[in-house]
């Protein structure tokens, strides 16, 4: 689960979750009714909002399904923008490979007109070195942020899961 927290002392607009891509296969994800989340296009570049919708999942295609397709499906950058007066929550559920799994475009999808545009890679390897590079200023912020709620008894719930993510999101 994803809380973003109100906070009026940030100049608005503010990002939750900066721009990026999920690496897994699919993400299901459900926003309550506050919005934020965006998307951004293809033709033009534009942000463009995604609901929130009642009752309604999002699900968005990963970086995974882009390369076993090759290109035919794409993963889309997507991120969050917070709302200055009232707090949000969100519930992604990242459908992942399997750590031994070997991610590269399917043998179906690739032929001499169209040549796979993706070298093979191994989930595992990827998601830990990927959280490694990306985590450390991350991890620093993570902690100030912490102690900071700790210092003004601001800390409610915080599972490891909201720290986890943060760690990966604020780069
Ligand atoms: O909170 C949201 O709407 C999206 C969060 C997100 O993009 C993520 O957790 O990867
Ligand atoms: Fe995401």
């Amino acid at each position: 689960m994803n809380w973003f927290f109100k906070d009026q002392t940030i100049p608005q607009p503010a990002l939750g979750v900066g721009r990026h891509k999920d690496a897994g296969r699919l993400t299901i994800l459900v926003q309550d009714d506050i919005g934020g989340l965006e998307v951004k296009r293809r033709t033009d570049g534009e942000w463009n909002r995604v609901g929130p919708t009642p009752d309604a999942y999002n699900i968005n295609v990963g970086d995974t399904i882009q390369v076993w397709s090759n290109d035919e499906y794409e993963s889309v950058e997507h991120r969050v923008v917070v709302n200055s007066e009232r707090e949000r929550f969100s519930i992604p559920f990242f459908l992942n490979p399997s750590h031994y799994t070997w991610i590269e475009p399917l043998e179906e999808l690739v032929n001499e007109k169209k040549p796979a545009k993706y070298k093979a890679y191994n989930w595992e390897c990827f998601s830990i070195i990927g959280r490694t590079v990306i985590s450390r200023s991350a991890m620093m912020k993570t902690f100030k942020f912490i102690i900071s709620r700790l210092e003004t008894n601001q800390f409610f719930v915080f599972p490891y899961y909201v720290f986890f993510k943060c760690t990966c999101h604020v780069i």
